[in-house]
């Protein structure tokens, strides 16, 4: 039906009407900016001009500094203390200057009748010391740019108060060297739009921030509160890694009271890993953060108490573990059961045996009168059951020497006899700084497991025969070791021994958390009983079949609190083109395990490219082909992964006569993520992600059709951001058919 004259001018003359409010709304952004950008180019100035004064002036008390001089000493921190403000204000501007916001939101809050407009970056910025003129995207009230529709809505404050508002734009901008490039309104276009953009350009060798395009889902895991522990799986690229650096900075700016950067821990498989994470944290405005791997983590904890170098003792390679020898039945079944929770539960038992040796539990008799009972004892090591040995002895002791004393004044002895009595009594129960072996009362474990295998059965706790831990031993004696021997190393110091070195950790956040057995999170939260954790994982990536974890059951019911612990599920992919996250999801499909089905977000590229050779030199033929196609498409980063280190070697030499291959480190875990063409195992790709990949021979005989193969494919083919190659020789897996 055609439209009649009347209707098509209405049409027209409301178009001009939204033409002549989106100019006018153009103008006042555009001068806004102008305002902003002025504003931080006078903050700039001042705080360079100040730096210069507190410099000269820490200079000059530095100079004249004596460390007898209290004053002196007072001004200088004083000054050290301004100096770091100034220096993190200027930082700020300087870094806002460019972008400075990224969004507005203009609301009412309820039973107020005040109208807020406010813009939202990356840098919290005031004009001078005073008005904010961009709010910091980590404050509470910007989470409604991220979470809320227009209308009726609310936001928490960081004390969990709902504050009720009612939204009336959500504005989102694209600037570029302090110029407005364009904004859009919620209701005009998807948030979609925007993120695709963003999603489209190559990538660095750090992770990127995402501040400006949290999602929903993600901004629920970043605020939510650091008072309980939360486990996140998220299938591959779903910004998991991304979502907890986040959540670090958002921690830190709300809780500063209570969270200091030093006591936090990041946690992550390998080193490649963790300096590509951490590279994003100073944008983040987070410094001073712990970052080790597992191992390093546990030694450290354990400190002098295992210190590996003079022990001669090797760390299990984990490059070993990645093609592990399934024909050798026992030390699959070690491995198996070294991730477990009966494995520490069966250490925890042994220890209360231990104790029960260890500490005399008689009634003391004094003077002919029983002071102290046996129940009584019992009952206090029944109250302080939590507490190490050492601390239980210490308890005792005290509690045994008061007794001596108060008999002793009772039949009024004199003070020089009463202390000396009292003194008889420090260590009746022991000395509370146990001169004990780690390593020893291990061994001395493993031994009674082997031996006494029915007594741990007896109490539900159901271990492996004998030849198991004979296994074990004999890897000890070898002097090999792995994290799960340090955990349990560990559990034994904090259980038996006093010590400071489980204080100061505050939050621990583990990346790649399925490439660790549940035990290994067991032990951790009895070292650090007050530490919540973000954790951090996807099974369907868990590469360390035999160990690590293949569902996340046992760590959420047996090792945290369903009531009060949150567990997420993301299933959006962010990384992947959506031709790239099908060929993955095929791969899944081919599992027995529950698997968690990948959303990619609508972004296409190529089809996943297949190509057959029909020898070695053709595959390497063909991969310099590619390669040089790659590059000349002009992206960063690119990657041909193999099955293992061998074959990663191997295929380095043989490209690298052709094409410019980045250089890997003689200690392969040294190696740094750079730009260029990579050739890494599969293993060390982890967390990671590329530009372009190139799958090296995936046939039947490196990929067999087993569940833990197509995770190992699972992780390789979803490092591709845009393109994924794959040349293979003779017959292709049938995990990829
Ligand atoms: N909201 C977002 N906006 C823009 N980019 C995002 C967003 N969320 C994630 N990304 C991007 O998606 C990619 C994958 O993120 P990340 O590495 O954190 O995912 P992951 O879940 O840890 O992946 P994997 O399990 O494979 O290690 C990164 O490039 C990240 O910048």
């Amino acid at each position: 039906m055609k439209k009649s004259v009347k209707s098509m001018n209405e049409e027209k003359q409301q178009e001009r009407v939204k033409l002549e409010i989106r100019k006018t709304e153009e103008l006042y952004e555009k001068k806004h900016l102008e305002k902003t950008v002025q504003i931080i180019k006078e903050n700039i100035k001042e705080y360079e001009a100040k730096q210069k004064e507190i410099s000269a002036e820490t200079e000059d008390l530095y100079d004249h500094y004596h460390s007898d001089n209290p004053e002196l000493h007072n001004q200088l921190l004083v000054s050290l203390d301004m100096k770091g403000i100034i220096y993190r204000t200027l930082f700020k501007n300087t870094n806002a200057l460019d972008k400075p916001y990224f969004g507005r939101i203009d609301y009412n809050e309820e039973n107020d009748n005040q109208e807020f407009s406010l813009y939202i970056g990356k840098n919290g910025i005031s004009n001078g010391n005073s008005d904010i003129i961009i709010i910091d995207w980590r404050a509470p009230v910007a989470s409604v740019y991220y979470d809320s529709d227009l209308g009726e809505s609310y936001y928490l404050s960081p004390l969990g108060e709902r504050i009720h508002i009612n939204l009336d734009k959500k504005r989102t901008f694209e600037i570029d060297h302090s110029q407005l490039i364009d904004f859009y309104d919620t209701d005009v276009v998807a948030n979609d739009e925007f993120l695709t953009k963003y999603l489209a350009k190559n990538k660095e060798v750090i992770l990127g921030e995402i501040i400006a395009t949290i999602q929903k889902e993600q901004n629920r895991i970043i605020r939510d509160t650091p008072w309980h522990s939360i486990i996140v799986q998220g299938v591959a690229g779903s910004g998991k890694t991304t979502v907890a650096m986040h959540r670090i900075s958002y921690i830190l700016y709300n809780f500063k009271d209570k969270f200091r950067p030093e006591e936090f821990y990041i946690i992550g498989s390998n080193k490649i890993l963790l300096n590509y994470i951490t590279g994003v944290l100073p944008n983040l405005d987070v410094y001073n953060i712990n970052q080790m791997t597992l191992e390093e983590f546990m030694l450290y904890m354990l400190d002098k108490d295992f210190n590996i170098k003079k022990r001669k003792f090797i760390l299990q390679d984990s490059f070993s573990k990645i093609q592990p020898n399934r024909k050798d039945v026992t030390l699959m079944r070690l491995k198996r059961l070294k991730g477990t929770i009966p494995f520490v539960k069966a250490l925890e038992q042994y220890l209360e045996e231990y104790e029960t040796n260890y500490i005399p539990t008689k009634s003391v008799n004094y003077r002919g009168q029983i002071i102290y009972s046996s129940e009584e004892i019992k009952s206090l090591l029944h109250t302080f059951k939590d507490r190490s040995l050492g601390e239980k002895i210490d308890i005792l002791n005290k509690r045994l020497q008061n007794k001596v004393k108060l008999k002793n004044e009772m039949l009024g002895e004199e003070k020089e006899v009463i202390r000396a009595e009292v003194k008889k009594y420090n260590q009746f129960f022991g000395k509370k700084h146990v001169k004990i072996d780690v390593l020893e009362v291990y061994e001395s474990f493993i031994l009674d497991a082997k031996e006494h295998r029915e007594k741990y059965l007896e109490a539900n706790i159901y271990l492996p025969e004998g030849e198991v831990f004979q296994q074990l031993l004999y890897d000890l004696d070898h002097k090999v070791i792995d994290i799960y021997d340090l955990s349990m190393l560990n559990f034994i110091k904090k259980k038996l021994k006093i010590s400071v070195d489980y204080e100061d950790v505050n939050h621990i956040v583990v990346d790649e958390a399925q490439d660790f057995g549940v035990m290994a999170f067991y032990v951790l939260r009895q070292l650090f009983p007050k530490c919540t954790f973000t954790i951090m994982g996807d099974v369907s990536q868990n590469i360390y079949y035999d160990t690590g974890m293949n569902d996340w059951e046992a760590l959420q019911n047996e090792v945290f609190s369903p009531e009060k612990d949150q567990f997420y599920v993301l299933a959006k992919s962010y990384r992947n083109t959506v031709e790239i996250s099908n060929y993955a999801s095929r791969v899944l499909r081919k599992c027995t395990f529950k698997t968690y089905e990948i959303e990619p977000i609508i972004r296409h590229g190529k089809e996943v490219n297949l190509v057959e050779v029909k020898s070695e030199e053709d595959m390497v033929q063909e991969t310099v082909r590619m390669l040089k196609e790659i590059q000349e498409e002009g992206y960063n980063t690119t990657a041909v992964i193999c099955r293992t280190v061998e074959e990663t070697l191997t295929v380095s030499e043989l490209l690298r006569n052709h094409v410019k291959i980045e250089q890997l480190e003689k200690e392969l875990d040294k190696t740094t993520f750079t730009n260029g063409i990579m050739v890494l195992p599969i293993h060390m790709t982890k967390g990671l992600e590329f530009d372009s990949v190139i799958l090296w021979n995936p046939d039947t005989n490196r990929y067999e059709e087993s569940d833990a193969d197509a995770k190992l494919l699972y992780v390789a083919i979803t490092r591709a951001l845009h393109e994924l190659h794959i040349v293979y020789q003779g017959e292709l897996s049938r995990l990829l058919q």
